[in-house]
């Protein structure tokens, strides 16, 4: 059905030794839509995403895959068709070229090999495509996986931790793609540790901790929702800190940094209001610099919130 989301979970539940690696957790992803899911190591994110691409069975609740039961004994073969995924750890055979390894996926998802050509130039392989995979870079490797991944022009493609180990440079050329996929229809969910490159490239967040999901949204959703004071630091002329200083509205924390700077703590919702003042009542500041909370201040502090409730 057009508007059924492209993944949707109901109170899932799959148990390892008597122990929830996902824990009545219940999730809506609409296609096109992208998410990063987070959680320290164990919280049960590669599980989440072996239970999205049926290669594991929860042991409670319901998942729909492009509006299909996937917990039916038929699995929703149909929906896990559009399924793409490339995994944390992708082993290949280091005797054969890009283009043969892509080949030999291909002929294992029944996608014409003659397709391999266009979806190596995608991912920037073009190039290095008869070259042996034993002599790929890391980042040429983690190209080649995405590249098996984008066989079968995948609806909803998994990614875990797809940029561990890449450098920079290859790290935003891997989310450049990804974003491609995005604007293209495709629901992107991944994996990742690397909050400050997350909170650049990723839409929607989604936070676990041991199986459960603790936060979703939009960072900005998180902002709101989380509610955590904004830093705002002062700059003025030379020497003019203390003066600057008394004229800080009360309620506002303020910390003098050195004779001409000032770091401000306050309740996000009177950052416009105090910035208002600040510009009528400080004709000495030559600067003002707002650090919202980041991704890794939301993350930590929704962990946190998660053990005290
Ligand atoms: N096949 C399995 N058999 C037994 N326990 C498992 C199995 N797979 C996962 N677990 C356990 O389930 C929990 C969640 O593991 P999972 O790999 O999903 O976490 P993760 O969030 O992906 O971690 P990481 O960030 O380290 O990759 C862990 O306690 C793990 O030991």
């Amino acid at each position: 059905m057009p508007n059924d989301p492209a993944i949707l979970l109901e109170k899932v539940t799959k148990t390892f030794d008597q122990q929830n690696a996902v824990n009545d957790l219940s999730l809506e992803i609409g296609a096109g839509e992208s998410v990063a899911l987070l959680g320290h190591n164990g919280a049960g994110k590669t599980t989440l995403i072996k239970l999205i691409l049926g290669l594991m069975r929860p042991d409670k609740g319901n998942i729909r895959i492009l509006g299909e039961e996937s917990t039916s004994r038929h699995r929703g073969k149909n929906a896990h068709a559009f399924l793409g995924y490339l995994p944390e750890n992708i082993a290949f055979y280091n005797s054969m070229s890009g283009a043969e390894t892509l080949a030999f996926f291909a002929r294992l998802k029944r996608h014409p090999v003659s397709d391999c050509a266009r979806i190596l130039e995608r991912v920037g392989l073009a190039a290095a495509a008869h070259k042996r995979v034993g002599h790929y870079s890391k980042g040429m490797r983690q190209r080649l996986g995405l590249a098996q991944a984008l066989l079968g022009n995948p609806r909803i493609l998994m990614l875990d931790e797809p940029t561990t180990g890449l450098d920079p440079e290859l790290r935003n050329a891997f989310y450049d793609i990804v974003r491609e996929l995005e604007d293209s229809g495709v629901t992107v969910i991944l994996s990742s540790h690397a909050l400050t490159e997350l909170e650049a490239h990723t839409r929607k967040i989604a936070i676990m901790r041991k199986g459960q999901l603790i936060a979703s949204g939009t960072i900005d959703d998180l902002r709101r929702r989380a509610n955590l004071p904004v830093h705002i630091r002062l700059i003025t002329r030379p020497g003019m800190g203390a003066a600057c200083a008394e004229k800080i509205p009360d309620g506002i924390g303020c910390e003098r940094i050195n004779d001409h700077g000032l770091d401000l703590t306050l309740p996000s919702e009177r950052k416009i209001d105090v910035l208002r003042h600040l510009s009528a009542t400080v004709p000495e500041l030559d600067d003002v610099d707002i650090r919202l909370p980041s991704l890794g201040d939301l993350y930590m502090h929704f962990q946190k919130e998660s053990v005290v409730s």
